[in-house]
């Protein structure tokens, strides 16, 4: 099946990212958000990313002029039906997910593929939420999606051999690399990485050691570019939240429960980067 068209489905930090790969790599894109507000947000860090690869020489003026050319906004969801491949990228939930499926799926034309993004909830289920579970399937960017590589793609249980392939293809023309999942809690990435970072939360609500502190060993000990807790800030710590729970649920295994530190700091509205403050303050 052939893709010329893609709505993106929330202007948040990953939905920009992917309108602008895909933007970047020849696509028609209608970034969609209910929020004007978004909307400007998520439009205005895709022109400041596109600047700094002029700046770099890695892009022309011209190529970017482009690129922003193919790349509209939109509040109408309505919008998807003259799209091929909707992507969702909105909110950590599925009461949440599971909606914009169902209207998408009375939106979107009949061969239009429905993607989602999410970290680690079932595809299966969000795919029940439609009459095509067969052009449902998981397509989940790394952030920041323009520099990581991996697109991890998940099949729910109906997910056609013809979608998959056409996802595939995709991952592959946005210069990413994709590796076929298969639908359980949290996929592979965030089974592993998301326990880590909830142990990494535990060890500063134990008292074992600062936050800056544990950053420092896994980064300058384990060699990883960021440390857990700065990992954490970046993700969103209400998305660290929703991923443990879905994990914890999933499984029924007591390993998953998310550390109460984290629950806190999500009560308190303390988000990580996105709001300001998390384990850090940011500004
Ligand atoms: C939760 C989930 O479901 C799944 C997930 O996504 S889990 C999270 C996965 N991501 C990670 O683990 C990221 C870990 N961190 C890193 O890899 C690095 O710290 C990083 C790539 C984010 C930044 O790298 P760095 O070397 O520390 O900083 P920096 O030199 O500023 O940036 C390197 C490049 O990335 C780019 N970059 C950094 N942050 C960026 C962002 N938010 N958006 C776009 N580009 C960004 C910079 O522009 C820079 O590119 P150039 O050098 O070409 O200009
Ligand atoms: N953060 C990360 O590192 C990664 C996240 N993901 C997944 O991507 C998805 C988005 O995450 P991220 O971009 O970080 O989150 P953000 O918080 O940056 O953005 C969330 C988006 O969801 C929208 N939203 C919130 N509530 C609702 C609602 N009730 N109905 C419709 N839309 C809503 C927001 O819209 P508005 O602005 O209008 O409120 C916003 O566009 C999640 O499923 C997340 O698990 C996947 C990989 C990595």
């Amino acid at each position: 099946m052939a893709i010329h068209k893609v709505m993106v489905i929330g202007a948040g930090q990953m939905g920009a990212g992917i309108a602008q790969v895909c933007a970047q790599s020849g696509y028609e894109v209608v970034l969609n958000d209910l929020s004007e507000e978004a909307l400007d947000k998520g439009l205005k860090g895709i022109e400041r990313q596109l600047a700094r690869s002029v700046e770099k020489e890695r892009m022309t003026e011209k190529e970017k002029t482009e690129v922003l050319g193919r790349l509209n906004t939109s509040r109408q969801r309505s919008d998807a039906e003259s799209c091929d491949l909707i992507i969702e990228a909105v909110v950590e939930n599925m009461e949440v997910k599971t909606k914009v499926f169902a209207d998408l799926d009375e939106i979107a034309p009949e061969h239009a593929i429905l993607a989602s993004n999410t970290s680690s909830l079932p595809i299966t289920e969000i795919a029940a939420a439609t009459k095509r579970p067969d052009q449902v399937i998981g397509m989940h960017f790394m952030n920041p999606v323009p520099v990581m590589k991996l697109v991890e793609i998940i099949r729910g249980l109906q997910t056609s051999d013809e979608t998959f392939k056409a996802i595939e293809d995709m991952t592959v023309q946005l210069s990413k690399t994709p590796v076929e999942v298969q639908d359980f809690p949290g996929f592979v990435s965030n089974r592993i990485l998301m326990p880590m970072i909830n142990e990494a939360i535990y060890a500063v609500y134990e008292g074992i050691a600062s936050p800056e502190d544990i950053d420092t060993v896994m980064k300058l000990g384990t060699n990883h570019p960021m440390g857990p807790l700065t990992l954490a800030d970046f993700i969103g710590l209400d998305t660290c939240l929703y991923i443990m729970e879905v994990l914890h649920d999933g499984f029924g295994d007591s390993k998953y429960r998310p550390c109460p530190l984290l629950r806190k700091y999500v009560k308190a509205g303390w988000l990580g980067r996105k709001s300001g403050r998390g384990f850090y303050q940011y500004e």
